[in-house]
């Protein structure tokens, strides 16, 4: 999943924050017990996301895809007082480890769980609520939530869609259907005037898009 060279992304890691000893646990245990653990944000990027959060001390943020917890609980560090998180998850499966984990980070009360499809879910937020969108589902929906979330941003707030780069894939000769849908994704975003944006390089790229 990692498009940066592996001493370059020690060195990164060597010089950021620790990773909060919460989240060691919830990483650790996802890669000993739940499948395709490399879904995982990890330290570097969740970081990242903690850094992107507590820079716009957000009041409502929107998560599309939880996994086990770790980007939530990451992006929740920078909620202001009384902020809150929900998070879209449609694997019933993992809810109950997923409201152990929030329990366990003592984010339980800053992070709502919604067991479901995303899509019907986000329809019943109301326009221009959230302050942060993290889009990290099902990669083939992503325009679908895209343009489904802008509306229910605020002007100046952040949508932040993970993958991008597609281990490198997008920028090379690939052809396979999951790479021209990235490709697709890019290429519309880029030249969407409702937004400003920019892909960092940071693990497989993470788009960051704000809104006008
Ligand atoms: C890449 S993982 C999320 C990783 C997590 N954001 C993190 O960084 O720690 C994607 C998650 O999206 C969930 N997902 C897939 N399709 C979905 C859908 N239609 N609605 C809600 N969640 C979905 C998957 O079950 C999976 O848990």
């Amino acid at each position: 999943m990692e498009i940066l060279d592996p001493s370059l992304q020690a060195y990164l890691d060597a010089h950021c924050e620790p990773e909060p000893e919460a989240l060691k646990k919830i990483n650790r245990e996802t890669y000993l017990k739940v499948l395709k653990p490399n879904m995982l944000s990890g330290h570097y990027q969740g970081r990242v996301l903690s850094m992107l959060s507590k820079m716009i001390s957000p009041e409502r943020i929107l998560e599309i895809g939880a996994f086990t917890g770790y980007s939530a609980i990451c992006l929740a560090e920078g909620l202001i007082e009384g902020g809150m998180l929900d998070t879209l998850e449609v694997n019933a499966e993992m809810e109950e480890l997923l409201l152990n984990n929030f329990k366990s980070a003592g984010m339980d009360e800053k992070i709502r769980l919604h067991i479901g499809d995303a899509l019907p879910k986000i329809l019943e937020f109301q326009n221009n609520l959230f302050n942060l969108v993290f889009i990290d589902a099902d990669k083939k929906s992503n325009l679908a939530y895209f343009e489904s979330v802008i509306d229910k941003v605020k002007p100046a707030g952040l949508i932040i869609i993970d993958n991008v780069l597609w281990k490198g894939k997008v920028y090379g000769d690939a052809k396979d259907a999951d790479t021209q849908m990235f490709r697709k994704l890019n290429d519309q975003i880029a030249v969407d005037n409702r937004v400003e944006k920019l892909i960092l390089p940071v693990r497989d790229g993470i788009l960051i898009i704000r809104k006008k």
